[in-house]
C-alpha cells in the first residue's frame, strides 16, 4: 500500500483522563482502579448513589484534592505535572458551577462574576465592566442585576449568576454538580437550554453530576456511571439502559426514570 493511501482517523481529543484513580478517606475506599476518559464536545452525566464519589471526583479533576493513586490528566497535561504557571494556565481553560451556584454573599453579582476574571489577573481592569456586561447577557440576565446581592436573587438567578461566573474566562471544559437541583422544571429546562446553546456557541465540553432524569435526558451525549467505586458503563444513554446493574435499574426504573425516558421515546 502506498503511503498516500493510508488513512488514519483523526484520533478524538481527551480532554478528561482519569487512570487507575483510587480515593480513601481514613478506612473508607470511595474510589478504587477508576478509569474515565472524556472526549472534546461531550456532555457527560455523572451518575452514582448517595456518596458513592461523584463530588469528590470532581473534585481530583480540579486539583482541589488528589486521589491515593492513579493520575488525572485535563487537556492532555497531568495534573501534577508543569509549573505554577502551567497551572495557571490551565485553570483558565475550565469553570466549574459547585452545588446550589455557591455565590460569594457579600459580594455583589457583578463582584461575583468578576472574581475570577481579577483573581487570575488575566483581564485588564479597565475591560472588566464590558465583560460582566457580556457574561450577564450570555445567560439572559439584564445589566441592571449586576448590583444585586446574592440575597436578593432567585435560585434559578443565582444559577445563572454562577454559570456566567464559571463562563468568565470563557473556558473550554465546564463542570457543573447538580446544576439543576432545587429549581423547579421550567426553571431547570431553560437552565438546561442556555447550557446547550453555550456548548454549542462556544464548543464547551461539559461534565455534570446530576440526579435529574429530565436533564441527563435533554443534554447527555454519555452517560458515566459511577458504582461499586469505579465506573462500570459509559455510554449513551439507550446502551445504558441495557446493562444490567442493580444502581442501573434502580436509577432509571423508577417513577421520574420512566417519565423521562418516555418523553425522551416520544420526542425521538
Ligand atoms: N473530606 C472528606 N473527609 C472524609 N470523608 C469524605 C470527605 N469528602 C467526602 N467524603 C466521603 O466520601 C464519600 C463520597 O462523597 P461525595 O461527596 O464525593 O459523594 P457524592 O457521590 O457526590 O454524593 P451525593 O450525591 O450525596 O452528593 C462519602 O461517603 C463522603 O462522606
Amino acid at each position: 500500500m502506498s503511503e498516500a493511501t493510508i488513512t488514519h482517523a483523526p484520533s478524538p481529543e481527551l480532554i478528561v483522563s482519569l487512570r487507575g484513580i483510587s480515593t480513601r478517606f481514613g478506612r473508607k475506599v470511595v474510589h478504587e482502579g477508576l478509569d474515565l476518559d472524556i472526549e472534546r464536545g461531550e456532555i457527560v452525566a455523572l451518575v452514582g448513589g448517595s456518596g458513592s464519589g461523584k463530588t469528590t471526583l470532581l473534585r481530583h479533576l480540579i486539583g482541589l484534592t488528589q486521589p491515593a493513586a492513579g493520575s488525572v490528566a485535563l487537556f492532555g497535561e497531568d495534573l501534577r505535572a508543569g509549573s505554577t504557571r502551567a497551572r495557571l494556565a490551565r485553570q483558565r481553560r475550565y469553570g466549574v458551577l459547585f452545588q446550589q451556584g455557591a455565590l460569594f454573599s457579600a459580594f455583589t453579582v457583578a463582584e461575583n462574576i468578576a472574581f475570577p476574571l481579577r483573581e487570575l489577573g488575566v483581564v485588564h481592569p479597565h475591560e472588566i465592566d464590558d465583560l460582566i456586561a457580556v457574561k450577564l447577557a450570555m445567560v439572559e440576565l439584564e445589566p441592571e442585576h449586576a448590583v444585586l446581592m446574592p440575597a436578593e436573587l432567585s435560585g434559578g438567578m443565582v444559577r445563572r449568576v454562577a454559570l456566567a461566573r464559571a463562563l468568565a474566562l470563557e473556558p473550554e471544559l465546564l463542570l457543573l454538580d447538580e446544576p439543576t437541583a432545587g429549581l423547579d422544571p421550567d426553571l431547570s429546562a431553560a437552565f438546561v437550554r442556555l447550557i446547550l446553546s453555550l456548548r454549542q456557541a462556544l464548543g464547551l465540553t461539559v461534565v455534570l453530576i446530576t440526579h435529574d432524569l429530565d436533564t441527563i435526558v435533554a443534554m447527555a451525549t454519555r452517560i458515566a456511571v459511577l458504582a461499586d467505586k469505579r465506573i462500570i458503563s459509559y455510554a449513551s444513554l439507550d446502551d445504558t439502559l441495557q446493562v444490567e446493574h442493580p444502581f442501573i435499574e434502580r436509577f432509571f426504573g423508577g417513577a421520574q426514570g420512566r417519565r423521562a425516558l418516555a418523553r425522551h421515546r416520544a420526542e425521538d
